[in-house]
């Protein structure tokens, strides 16, 4: 058995005129969670919807628990969860009845399905609302259920197509608890989003998509080292950054630039020097702009 939950290789598609993955090469080991990060526009959805069988790719291959997403759809879905950027639910019911409707459709029978709900709910913190409509819910107890929707029933795979956008501070610190809980449990995320902190915080592993393009895969330490080194800061009074200059970090060069810009700042310029972010990384990565082929 391979140890990789997924395997891409050489994913094209295109929409028309517009390449929207070109070349995509990924590996994700079992286990893990895996954050696909980029831009708006970037492709995340697009290869979320390729590996989930959503869509067919135009060339190239993906392996979902060992089986080919095309010649194995079946049994690629029968691996797999997924949740997407809009919550697949009914507002009209409660999510105790969202819940156990679907269990029903997969496949359970009327006690499991009830039993199931009722483990989600307490999982999620949706014991105090379950039998309100879903209608009523705020944007991160909908998320928390759409998320619930797509534990029903127990897979080993699960794809999470921006689970967190549009939440506050405290649902998405909430749902990275759960993500992180169920890789705990052995499931392998795979999460696509534009936000940096949330990379850094739960992914053992990042790729950053640009144009339809890998341009950086590691972990969140290897992605921050490979921009490299220290930037020199200055800020003013009001503790402004004023200027921001790379440097490989030895004193020697720290010293000459010290004293380029000393002539040039007022006497009262700090000085700090700081790895570089995450942001850095990511802004250096994806400052491309858009291509048609
Ligand atoms: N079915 C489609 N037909 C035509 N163009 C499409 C289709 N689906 C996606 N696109 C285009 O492909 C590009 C990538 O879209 P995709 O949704 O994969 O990006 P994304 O990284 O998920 O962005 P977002 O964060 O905005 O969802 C976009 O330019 C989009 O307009």
């Amino acid at each position: 058995m391979s140890e990789f939950a997924i395997e891409v290789y050489n994913i094209q598609k295109k929409f028309r005129k517009l390449t929207v993955l070109d070349g995509i090469d990924l590996a994700v080991q079992k286990g893990m969670i895996f954050a696909l990060l980029g831009p708006n526009g970037a492709g995340k959805t697009t290869l979320i919807n390729i590996l989930s069988t959503l869509i067919t790719p135009d060339a190239g291959s993906v392996r979902v628990a060992g089986y080919d997403i095309v010649r194995n759809k079946e049994e690629v879905k029968s691996s797999i969860s997924l949740t997407g950027q809009f919550a697949a639910v009914d507002e009209m019911l409660t999510a105790e009845e969202n819940l156990r409707m679907m269990g029903r459709l997969s496949g359970l029978s009327r006690k499991e399905a009830r039993l199931r709900a009722d483990e989600l709910i307490e999982h999620f913190d949706l014991t105090d609302a379950a039998r309100k409509r879903v209608g009523t819910y705020s944007g991160g107890m909908r998320r928390r259920l759409d998320l619930a929707g797509s534990l029903v029933v127990h897979r080993p795979i699960l794809f999470l197509d921006e689970p967190t956008t549009g939440l506050d501070t405290r649902s998405r610190r909430a749902l990275w608890d759960i993500i992180l809980q169920l890789a705990r449990e052995g499931v392998t995320v795979f999460l696509t989003t534009q936000y940096l902190e949330e990379a850094d915080q739960l992914a053992d592993a990042i790729a950053v998509i640009s144009n339809g393009q890998i341009v950086a895969q590691g972990t969140p330490m290897e992605m921050k080292s490979r921009i490299g080194n220290e930037v020199v800061e200055l800020r003013n009074e009001k503790d402004e950054v004023i200027h921001e200059i790379p440097t490989i970090g030895n004193i020697y060069e720290v010293k000459q630039i010290l004293e380029q810009v000393a002539a040039e700042m007022p006497i009262n310029t700090r000085i700090s020097i700081r790895r570089p972010s995450l942001d850095d990384v990511f802004l250096s990565l994806t400052s491309e702009k858009g291509r048609v082929s």
